[in-house]
């Protein structure tokens, strides 16, 4: 692993590093903030998965997350979107290929040999980052746009992984939106079933475990209508039973801006299940009586 980039921020620090993944074949780049905290103890950690186009640049260096990771104490953990490199199968478009990795394993040729995505986050990042960094085992994920599909995706795969779940502007339902049909026909194929496992609005009829779980999505975003539909995922946990927290934003579109916007009452939202997860009574963090959640 090559430290590439390593700056001062609100008292911790911003990183960047390059590692060799052998579940994506490729090597690829991650950010990690670590806040002050994470000098003299391990701190949990939030997983931030970004949006079309994106790397691990864009949520760095345009939320301002590390001023409130820092006041939480909870370190950041920013993936690229896909696999990288000159083998890596792409295309012309910027919603398929590099850019563009859904956080899914892709089972279509030429996809299938480095489009693994959905088991870089789920299992291979996680445990390079608890084996490297002062990190504990308690886990958040959030994301933004395709990144908030992986979110909500893989925390309602994977129960007892993640303590807290958020997304902005989440593509909620793949199988049905243009940016979906297109990615998922071309890395899964056409039968429509496999789908099921990669769409939030089906994974959450059977999710068995109800995770604090906050979508924040502005009503001015230009993809809202067309691409993004949260009230089809709203309408599928509220039949399931699944507490979901929908907030509609008036005027905020689908940039950074938004995510920059909401981005401290995200990071509240991990810190509480973070820092002071449920008891088995039931109480969240009460015991703790923490004035600032
Ligand atoms: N029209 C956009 C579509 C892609 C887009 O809006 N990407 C969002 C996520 S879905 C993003 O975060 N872009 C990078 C940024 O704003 O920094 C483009 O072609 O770049």
């Amino acid at each position: 692993m090559e430290r590439i980039e390593h700056r001062a921020c609100f008292g911790g620090w911003q990183d960047v590093y390059r590692h060799r993944s052998s579940v994506l074949d490729s090597n690829v780049q991650f950010a990690v903030y670590l806040p002050p905290q994470a000098a003299s103890k391990a701190v949990p950690v939030l997983y931030w998965l970004s949006g079309l186009t994106c790397t691990e640049q864009n949520f760095i260096t345009k939320s301002g997350a590390q001023r409130y990771a820092a006041e939480h104490g909870v370190a950041l953990v920013v993936p690229d979107t896909s696999p990288r490199g000159e083998d890596v199968a792409d295309a012309d478009s910027y919603d398929m290929g590099k850019g563009a990795g859904f956080y899914l394993n892709a089972t279509m040729a030429p996809w299938s040999r480095h489009y693994r995505m959905y088991d870089y986050i789920v299992s291979e990042l996680p445990a390079w980052i608890e084996e490297h960094f002062p990190v504990t085992d308690a886990r958040a994920i959030s994301g933004h746009s395709m990144g908030g599909h992986g979110a909500l995706t893989i925390a309602l795969k994977n129960p007892g992984r993640y303590r807290s779940v958020s997304a902005f502007s989440p593509i909620v339902a793949p199988s049905q939106v243009p940016w979906g049909e297109k990615a998922f026909s071309a890395y899964l194929g056409n039968d429509r079933e496999t789908w099921k496992a990669y769409d939030a609005t089906e994974l959450v009829k059977t999710a068995t475990q109800k995770l604090p779980l906050l979508i924040d999505q502005g009503d001015a975003d230009e993809f809202l209508h067309t691409q993004l539909r949260p009230e089809l995922f709203k309408a599928a946990a509220d039949a399931a039973a699944y507490p979901i927290t929908l907030r509609m934003q008036p005027g905020y579109d689908h940039s950074y801006y938004f995510v920059a916007s909401f981005i401290g009452e995200h990071m509240a939202h991990h810190a509480k299940a973070l820092l002071f997860p449920l008891s088995p009574s039931g109480h969240a963090g009460r015991a703790h009586g923490c004035a600032r959640l």
